[in-house]
């Protein structure tokens, strides 16, 4: 799904990133740790595509990153960073909408994701599911369907009109929306409305994203992501300013996505019992070299994270689940 080759990144003649070579699997759940400056938000953002290796290359799906257009990568894959979004005048609904701008034409009506899209909804709900397009053939003779783009959002950004009364005028004699869009933007409201409901955020739908908090912005910004319907999730430390609660409920919510849409996930994660819970395979990072890659049994080792961390931990396995946890342990103890 995802494949690091022999990848070297440097910044001003420092290098950062070296020799780095992985493979992600799809359906995994990988994690990425290390410590502090190790490397780790380097290599998502080459995955990601925000920027290239200067050398070797990362594949996606086969095919180098570079190769994709950006709309196709942001079709295949969604980004979830701390602080996601800040708190501008946006409401909770308006922003998870915007996880569908990559599915849609310069006039934000929907496109037809040609049977690519996988959806998000469990297996046996209507919308999605494994290479099933975004809106089946039952749900096209559905209802009448809201285009995605408000016109509260059209005014939207920077005082800037997204679209303009002239653009509006458009084709010649054309509806700019037609009954099949129409149909089509339907079957997208059905998937933000189960988006919601799933984070818990039909409540919140209205409020603009200062009037909620740190936890709930958070949650807004994983619905973005879900409603973007991607098949790689990249998450760079998601749960750094959110409480144990929270920190549980978002990591359980990409779990879940994971489990029943078949999601590959790519985690940048500092908690190392987080990511021994919920990652199938772990990459540990030091000074921008691969120093490890297995299974939190095999990484979460007092030895190799004294060797990285600078600090031995002791290790005990978690009572419920048997999973190595680590506590951590004062010099002066
Ligand atoms: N744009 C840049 N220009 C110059 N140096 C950079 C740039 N981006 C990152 N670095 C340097 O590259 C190294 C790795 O940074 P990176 O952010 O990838 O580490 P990290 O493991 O994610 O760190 P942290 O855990 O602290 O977030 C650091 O020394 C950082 O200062």
């Amino acid at each position: 799904m995802i494949e690091a080759v022999d990848c070297f990144k440097g910044y001003d003649g420092t290098p950062v990133l070296q020799d780095v070579s992985f493979r992600v699997k799809p359906g995994e759940i990988y994690g990425i740790i290390g410590p502090n400056g190790s490397g780790k938000s380097t290599l998502l953002r080459l995955i990601s595509g925000v920027e290239r290796a200067d050398a070797g290359e990362v594949r996606i799906e086969g095919r180098p990153a570079e190769t994709y257009s950006r709309r196709r990568l942001a079709q295949l894959m969604a980004v979830l960073e701390q602080e996601a979004i800040p708190p501008v005048g946006f409401t909770v609904r308006q922003v998870v909408e915007m996880g569908r701008f990559p599915h849609q034409d310069w006039l934000g009506r929907e496109r037809r994701s040609g049977g690519e899209a996988r959806g998000w909804a469990a297996p046996g709900e209507k919308v999605g599911g494994e290479g099933q397009p975004l809106v089946t053939e039952g749900q096209k003779g559905g209802g009448e369907g809201q285009p995605l783009v408000t016109e509260g959002q059209k005014g939207g950004g920077e005082g800037q009109p997204l679209v303009t009364e002239g653009q509006k005028g458009g084709g010649e004699g054309q509806p700019l929306v037609t009954e099949g869009q129409k149909r089509l933007s339907g079957g997208v409201d059905r998937l933000l409305d189960q988006v919601m409901e799933r984070l818990g955020l039909m409540a919140l739908a209205d409020r603009t994203l200062d009037q909620v908090s740190g936890g709930e912005r958070q949650r807004t910004a994983l619905g973005k992501a879900m409603a973007q319907e991607p098949r790689v999730l990249l998450l760079d430390e998601p749960t750094t300013y959110l409480d144990i609660g929270y920190q549980l409920q978002m990591m359980d919510y990409v779990s879940r996505w994971n489990r029943e849409n078949g999601l590959t996930v790519v985690a940048v994660l500092h908690d190392l019992n987080l990511a021994a819970q919920y990652c199938h395979r772990l990459l540990v990072l030091h000074q921008g070299r691969i120093v490890a890659e297995g299974t939190p049994a095999e990484i979460i080792d007092p030895a190799l994270i004294g060797r990285v961390y600078g600090t031995v931990p002791a290790v005990v396995a978690h009572p419920v689940s048997g999973i190595p946890q680590i506590l951590l342990q004062p010099e002066e103890g």
